[in-house]
């Protein structure tokens, strides 16, 4: 593993990675089926009625590195209009990245056409947020779940009927509803239905874009134990992304933290949830209640003040320091000066814990011991 010197800034996506294979140290994990490397996918913001010239960018993702390992859960959190749904769309190449590479299996998809990708398409789908949106109405359920089976073009009609049937029941549908329509089914079957086509074709990564969150609680938890059960059954990774911390504690087997386009914070979820070394995450986690009462009424939470800044013109240096509690009120001049004009690194902090922050939070184990972090209880009802 690379020093904390050597490792690159994260960000500008001209920043250099200096790791011997050139891969962000985030990115840079042996056992990686998936190696996100300093990507970044800025929109255009373009002016003019007969000639269009682009005026400035959306920087919805600037420079992320992560890395998934097969079959595990790393969950994206972070603010509405953080990245996170972009940041799936690229890596299933529903957008073009701006900028970065993209591993999957050693192979650097990012530049590959919509034509190569559909090799591809087998290894990594993708669950959307809105079961209601994302089934064509007008077919039936055989047709959606069976489609993956038509595309690929290696079974029979009465091959795919079957093969379509048995995965309806296995994600808890009627297979004898196979010629229904997306309206005759509830908010939450129809999510299985998406299930059952992300599925279909056993891909070994699936990107679930808030798969839950337009459910009702009460069906969200049946999701989730849903999508954890075809995990184990067929070696699937994940991609989770979310804005309810609860629900990603409870799936996640590491988690990374969004701000603005960049990744604040990388770790597995125990540190994370326990000993948040990012401010901003520190604001996050203390934003969650504590079953215990006791507890409860000494927690204490850290306020983010002032709106989300814009990602069309970000803060200059660490893109949080315009929120930060800690550059407020604990920095002198000369470290706030640092934190205006320097990017951040996504770098090691502890064995295994990334952070972009020049000024973490190294008491936070103690403050989360004595805030009651440790003891949230943030799995979902069943
Ligand atoms: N097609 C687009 N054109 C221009 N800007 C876009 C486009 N898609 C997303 N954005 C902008 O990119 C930023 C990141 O959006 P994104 O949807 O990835 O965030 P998010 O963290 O998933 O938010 P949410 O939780 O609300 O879905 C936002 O500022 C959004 O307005």
């Amino acid at each position: 593993m690379s020093t904390a010197a050597e490792l690159p800034e994260q960000g500008t996506t001209s920043t250099a990675t200096t790791s011997p294979a050139g891969i962000s140290p985030a990115a840079d994990d042996a056992d990686a089926l998936l190696r996100v490397n300093n990507v970044s996918k800025h929109f255009p913001i373009k002016q003019g009625i007969l000639i269009q010239r682009q005026v400035g960018a959306v920087k919805a993702v600037d420079g992320v590195s992560f890395a998934v390992r097969a079959g595990e859960t790393l969950g994206l959190v972070g603010e509405s209009g953080c990245g996170k749904s972009t940041t799936g769309r690229v890596v299933t190449k529903l957008l073009e990245p701006t900028a970065g590479e993209i591993y999957f299996g050693g192979r650097d998809i990012a530049k590959l056409s919509r034509g190569d990708m559909r090799s591809l398409r087998t290894d990594i789908q993708m669950i959307f947020q809105d079961p209601y949106s994302s089934l064509n109405p007008r077919h039936t359920i055989g047709t959606i779940v069976g489609a993956p089976f038509h595309i690929q073009n290696t079974k029979t009609e009465r091959g795919i009927k079957a093969e379509v049937q048995s995965l309806m029941e296995r994600v808890g549908l009627n297979p004898e509803h196979y010629n229904r329509y997306p309206h005759e089914f509830s908010g939450g079957q129809r999510q299985r239905i998406g299930i059952a086509r992300a599925v279909a074709l056993r891909p070994k990564l699936i990107v679930c874009d808030e798969p839950v969150s337009a459910l009702d609680v009460s069906i969200q938890a049946q999701v989730v134990n849903l999508l954890e059960d075809l995990q184990s059954e067929f070696g699937l990774a994940y991609i989770f992304v979310a804005h309810d911390l609860s629900v990603v504690r409870h799936i996640a087997d590491r988690v990374a933290v969004m701000y603005l386009g960049k990744i604040m914070e990388l770790t597995d979820r125990d540190s994370l949830y326990t000993t948040p070394v990012h401010p901003y995450t520190h604001s996050l986690m203390s934003a969650v209640p504590v079953p215990d009462p006791k507890k409860e009424n000494r927690r204490e939470r850290v306020l983010l003040i002032g709106d989300l800044p814009s990602s069309i013109n970000p803060p200059s240096g660490c893109v949080f320091h315009t929120r930060c509690p800690k550059f407020r009120t604990a920095l002198s001049e000369s470290e706030r000066q640092r934190c205006v004009s320097d990017v951040p690194a996504l770098e090691i902090k502890r064995p295994a814990h990334f952070a972009a922050c020049h000024f973490p939070e190294v008491r936070a184990d103690i403050a989360a011991a004595e805030d009651g972090v440790a003891d949230r209880n943030l799995a979902p009802t069943d």
